[in-house]
This record gives C-alpha cells, structure tokens and sequence, in this order.
C-alpha cells in the first residue's frame, strides 16, 4: 500500500468520465498538480464492456485512477431507468476496479453518492450507516450498484492490499450539468426552467414534488478539490462523505434559484411529482478531520452555475444540454 501523504505529482492519472460534470472539474483541479493526465473517450472504450477495459488498463498503465464514470440522472432518471442505472454502474465498478487491481494501480478512488444511505438514517448521515436500513426506493437500483463498488474497492483492499478508498458525494451541481428537462438533478432543472420562464415572460413555474424535502449542495470543483485532497491524504477501507454540512428545504432552494435567475412569478408545487429521500444531510466530521471544507457558498455557487448555463446554452440553443 503506498504511503502518505499520495504524490500525484508526475503520475500517470486516469480520470474516467472526464467529460462529465465532475470528471471534467477534476481535470481542471488536476492542471495545478503537474500529472501526466490520462482519458480515453467512451466510443473508443466502453466501460461497461470487461474485455475492452481490461485492454486499455494493460496497454495504458495508469498509476492512479478517479472512477467518475456512472450512469447519472436526477430522481425520474433514476426511478425510470431502472435496469440500466443498476446494469451500467455494477459493470462499470466492477471492470474499472479489477483492472486496477490486475495491472497495479496505485491508488484508485471510487465515487460513490449519498443516496446510498438508508432512507431514514439517522441525520447528518454518518458513514457507519451504509447498510442499516432500507433504501430509498426511486434511486434504490443505482445505490445498490453504488454499495456494491464500495464494497469491492474495501474487498480489494482487504484481500490484496490495493490502497482503494471510496467517497460519498453530496448532491452536486455546476458547469458541465445535464439540463434535460426529466431527467436532470434539482439544480440544473430549475436553473433551466427559471431562465426560460424569465425570457419567456410566464408567470408561473412548477418545482417538483412538496418543497419540503432537505437536500445538500456541493458546488462540483469544490468536489474536484475535495477529490484530489482526499486521494492524496486519505488511505482507509472506510468510505468517506464529501459535503458541506449544511442543507436546505426545497422550497427555500427554489426561491433562492429563482432570485439568482431573475425570476420574480409564482413558485407552484407539483405534489404529484416524487419527493424523493425526506432528507441527505451528510455527516462531515470524517472529511474535516482530513482538514479539507468548501470553499464556495450556495449563493455564489448557484450564480456560477448559472453562468456557466447561459454560456454552455449559448452554444446549443435548442439542445438538452
Ligand atoms: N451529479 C451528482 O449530483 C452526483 C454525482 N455523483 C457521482 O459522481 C460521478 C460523476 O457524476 P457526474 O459527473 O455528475 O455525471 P455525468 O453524467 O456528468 O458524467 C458521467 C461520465 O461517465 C461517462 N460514462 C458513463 N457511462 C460510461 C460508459 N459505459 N463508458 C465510458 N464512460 C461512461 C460519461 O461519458 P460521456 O460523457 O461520453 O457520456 C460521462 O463522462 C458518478 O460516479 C456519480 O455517481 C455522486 C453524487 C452526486
Ligand atoms: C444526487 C442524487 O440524485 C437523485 O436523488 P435526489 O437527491 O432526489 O435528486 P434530485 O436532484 O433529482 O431531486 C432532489 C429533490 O428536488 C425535487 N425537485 C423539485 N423540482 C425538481 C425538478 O424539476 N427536477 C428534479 N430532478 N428534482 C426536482 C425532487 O422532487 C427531490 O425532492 C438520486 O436519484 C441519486 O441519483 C443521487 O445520488
């Protein structure tokens, strides 16, 4: 196992799903640490496909991996797409850490969400609670597959001594977000629909759900920073949350949205629509402990998303984004 504090510095690193939100953010966080920064495009290795990873992982070598691939979608995406959240996010898992393991990877993280926790753990969610109870059932295939990762990353540990840690995610948002109407997360839907109800004039716009349900926010290169402290200073078969301790109704969110926007009609609830989880508020003890904490407030973090939507939009103006 390698010891600590980790050097990235000079390493070859893999960061799987570096066109996704939070790949591409940990991509722009590696810049500052002089690696040798190795992607490889999903047309030419499908994840999800064992002979392929096992493959590029014997040909490319990579020292250190951040696993940041995943089928990823907001609470429809999750309750709809059932078979493909849990089948792509196993197989992605598992490919990506046994070749690790078979061609020496140093060090691996594993991102995990924390959804994973049971639906009525006990609150902030401590990471002890990983399997005490039942869980919600919308995101319950994708959090199976995402225990199941944890749970490899710590077998691996255990049995060949590979230095694999997992982290455990807040709900995230910022540049590089997924806006489509359904099946986006919270953040990227209203940021969306504000804007659109904004320049279209309407007069009202529908948040999902009852607005009572909690939920944390994660500005995403908070996360990438996160990501690349913990790598370098954190070795356990212990996953890890990664938050910012405090969370908010989604009622009080929509509004602040809708404030940042410009938006200033009717806010309308759908109680039709799910809840979802009544409420994520990640324990941040673990994470503090490792002397790492956000640096950008839910208020500026909501203004830079929403720039970044407004420029990633100005060069798609019809498309989903
Ligand atoms: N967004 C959030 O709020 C949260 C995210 N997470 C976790 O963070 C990680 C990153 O999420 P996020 O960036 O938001 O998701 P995105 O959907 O933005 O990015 C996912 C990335 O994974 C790639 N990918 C998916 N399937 C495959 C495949 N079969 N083969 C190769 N590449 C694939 C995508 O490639 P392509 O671009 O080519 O499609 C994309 O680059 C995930 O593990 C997710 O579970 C955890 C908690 C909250
Ligand atoms: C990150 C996390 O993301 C998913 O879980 P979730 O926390 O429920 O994520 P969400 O962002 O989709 O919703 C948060 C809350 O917001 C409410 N809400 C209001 N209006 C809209 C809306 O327009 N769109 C969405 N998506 N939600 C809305 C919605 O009803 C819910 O109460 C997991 O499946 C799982 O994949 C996971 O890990």
């Amino acid at each position: 196992m390698a010891s600590l504090p980790f050097e990235l510095r000079g390493k070859s690193v893999y960061v799987a799903g570096h066109r996704g939100m939070v790949g591409s953010a940990i991509v722009r966080r590696l810049a500052q640490e002089n690696v040798n920064l190795v992607t490889v495009d999903r047309r030419e290795v499908d994840l999800c496909n064992q002979a392929a990873v096992l493959d590029w992982f014997a040909t490319s070598r990579p020292q250190a991996v951040f696993l940041a691939a995943a089928k990823v979608g907001g609470i429809v995406a999750n309750d709809e797409l059932r078979a493909e959240f849990i089948y792509d996010n196993i197989a992605i898992g598992a490919n990506v850490i046994h070749a690790a393991h078979l061609n020496g990877v140093e060090k691996m993280m594993f991102l995990g969400s924390s959804c994973i926790y049971p639906k009525l753990a006990p609150q902030p969610l401590r990471e002890e609670s990983v399997l005490s109870g039942p869980l919600e059932p919308t995101n319950e295939p994708y959090a199976i597959a995402k225990i199941a990762g944890i749970k490899m990353a710590e077998a691996y540990r255990s049995q060949y001594g590979c230095d694999f840690i997992s982290v455990m995610p807040t709900n995230l948002y910022g540049p590089g977000d997924n806006y489509h109407p359904e099946y986006s997360h919270v953040v990227a839907a209203l940021i969306r629909r504000f804007h659109e109800a904004k320049i279209m004039g309407t007069t009202s716009v529908t948040v999902w759900g009852t607005g009572a349900p909690r939920r944390e926010f994660l500005y995403v290169d908070d996360m990438a920073d996160a990501c690349v402290h913990l790598m370098k200073t954190y070795s356990s078969a212990e996953p890890i949350n990664i938050g910012t301790g405090a969370d908010i109704t989604i009622a009080e969110f929509a509004h602040l949205v809708a404030e940042v926007v410009g938006y200033q009609g009717e806010i309308r609830f759908d109680t039709s629509r799910p809840d979802g989880t009544p409420q994520k508020l990640l324990d941040i003890s673990r994470l503090a402990a490792q002397g790492w904490s956000a640096a950008t407030s839910l208020e500026s973090g909501i203004a830079f998303a929403y720039r970044a939507y407004q420029s990633e939009r100005g060069a798609n103006p019809t498309g989903d984004l």
